[in-house]
């Protein structure tokens, strides 16, 4: 007998309250979903989870799809503004002469949004200056989930298997589970939102529900070097499941998202990504997992929580470390909680000592951030961030993530500046901590070698550029692929490399 449930319940597996056991949607997904060799199960505890019906390899692209609805991160004081169409930035953007709230790069995008712009520019404009400010993007998002609804509704734009407001339905929203704040803060926005639309066919309780459902399935849309630049609701991508040892990634191109394997998934085997930064202790990320996606990760890495592996892991990651120099060792709170014990060479730092060090980096912290927004010179910002870092070499260990949190902001500031020389010392600095927390194949570490790669051929050490830049390929054609500009011009970047280090070997050696 053919089983009704298009979610195919696995066998002896129980049921997630919040996922609907039938949903012609679902079983026209399923259908669809046979062409990308992937299909959806109930999995107690995760709901609807996304598995792979053939092997994928690294690099594999297992899934893509375009938003249902996306607004660029545009805010009424954000310059430059991002297209509406392809979310790139510039100082010439045109803005829509009626609504003042969507820009465009050229014809072409203002040409492609237009279905559901007009729509939004005519319910936007006719709110009074004051209130069109209140349209944010989570506000913009919002209204224009319910007008793509009304043109697929209308036939105005057709709808898909994987293209259809049911897909938005099926997904998860925990109203049960979010705080009495959050549930405030989504009516009044929801208010806000049916007060633009005018719309009595739709209630403010639902307007709220899909809110919450943005929290914990909307993806933030990031470029090539993973700079966020918007937000999307990608109802299939929302499927997958997080891991914080996912064997596969997230990436953007312009508004497409693409989810690439970053190892090999047997067939059967769950498809996951991980939904936040993975460089954190167990702790850290099971709190922010909790925070915003409401579940206990119960992963490979979350299950060794409190195992010796994961107390190291932690304490090196977010921990104090020795005052003594030449120990260096990890401090663990004394059984009378008056202070820190070291493990190593037992010495004790009473907790006052910790705290004046803290105290000194949250004021220099909370002073740096009120300079770079006041535009100070960046000279003044890393002169303050060069104190903290070396507060923080006292307190923590060298692969600490505040440690590298600050040299990464230092970095980012001396390449405003164009130092080069001192950029590269920094991005150098940040390397071992990259290679360390993150898995070989993650676009960050990619990133980072890239970086460094441009600074050292930049700066004349062609040798060393050619090694950077071979890791960065490595890992980023397969986190990336091959086929956007970015790579064709990272792979560019290397041929030039080799050739020049080549003539520079044969100047030397012939
Ligand atoms: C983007 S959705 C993923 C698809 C979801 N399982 C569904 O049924 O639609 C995110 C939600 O899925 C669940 N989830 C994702 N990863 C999980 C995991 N590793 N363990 C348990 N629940 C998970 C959580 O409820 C989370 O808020």
């Amino acid at each position: 007998m053919n089983n009704p449930n298009p979610l195919n319940q696995r066998e002896g597996e129980k049921k997630s309250a919040e996922v609907p056991s039938f949903h012609p949607a679902m079983e026209n997904l399923q259908s669809a979903l046979k062409d990308y060799s992937l299909s959806v199960s109930t999995v107690p505890e995760k709901g609807r989870s996304l598995f792979a019906s053939r092997d994928f390899y690294p690099g594999d692209v297992i899934i893509g799809q375009e938003p249902y609805v996306c607004v660029p991160n545009n805010s009424s004081l954000s310059t430059p503004k991002r297209c509406d169409g392809c979310f790139i930035t510039s100082d010439v953007l045109r803005r829509c002469s009626r609504c003042h709230v969507a820009y465009y790069c050229g014809t072409a995008c203002q040409r492609s949004e237009w279905k559901l712009h007009r729509l939004e520019c005519e319910v936007v404009s006719r709110l009074d200056k004051d209130k069109r400010k209140s349209v944010t993007p989570s506000i913009r998002l919002m209204v224009r989930l319910y007008l793509r609804r009304k043109l697929q509704d209308d036939k105005v734009t057709p709808s898909t298997a994987m293209d259809n407001y049911n897909l938005v339905e099926a997904l998860v929203a925990h109203m049960s589970d979010i705080t009495e704040e959050q549930l405030v803060l989504y009516a009044q926005m929801a208010n806000l939102v049916y007060s633009i639309l005018k719309w009595p066919e739709i209630n403010i309780k639902e307007i709220a529900e899909n809110f919450s459902k943005f929290a914990c399935n909307a993806h933030t849309i990031c470029d090539n070097e993973l700079r966020p630049v918007g937000t999307g609701l990608y109802p299939v991508i929302s499927i997958i499941n997080h891991s914080c040892l996912p064997n596969s990634v997230l990436v953007f191109e312009g508004r497409s998202a693409l989810v690439r394997a970053v190892q090999h998934i047997p067939a059967g085997t769950e498809v996951v990504i991980s939904y936040i930064e993975t460089a954190g202790s167990t702790i850290t990320r099971q709190k922010a997992l909790k925070e915003q996606y409401l579940f206990t990760c119960t992963c490979p890495r979350c299950s060794k929580m409190g195992q010796k592996d994961d107390i190291q892991e932690s304490e090196i990651l977010e921990g104090y470390r020795c005052k003594n120099e030449k120990c260096g060792g990890f401090l663990l709170r004394t059984t009378d909680g008056k202070g820190f014990q070291c493990q190593g060479c037992q010495l004790v730092m009473g907790k006052e000592e910790i705290k004046e060090i803290i105290t000194e980096i949250e004021l220099l912290s909370e002073e740096a951030a009120s300079k770079s927004s006041f535009s100070c010179s960046y000279q003044e910002v890393i002169s303050i961030y060069k104190k903290i870092e070396k507060l923080q070499t006292k307190l923590y260990h060298p692969f600490s993530i505040n440690l590298m949190q600050t040299r990464e902001k230092i970095l980012k500031s001396l390449m405003e500046l164009e130092h080069w020389t001192e950029a590269l010392a920094y991005c150098k600095l940040t390397i071992p901590f990259y290679e360390k927390v993150y898995p070989s194949v993650h676009p960050l570490l990619g990133l980072q070698y890239y970086t460094c790669g441009k600074l050292e051929w930049y700066l004349g050490e062609t040798e060393e550029a050619v090694k950077s830049l071979t890791k960065a390929v490595d890992i980023l054609r397969i986190t990336h692929g091959t086929n956007t500009r970015f790579m064709k011009d990272l792979l560019m970047k290397l041929e030039e490399a080799r050739a020049e280090a080549s003539c520079k070997w044969s100047s030397i050696h012939c």
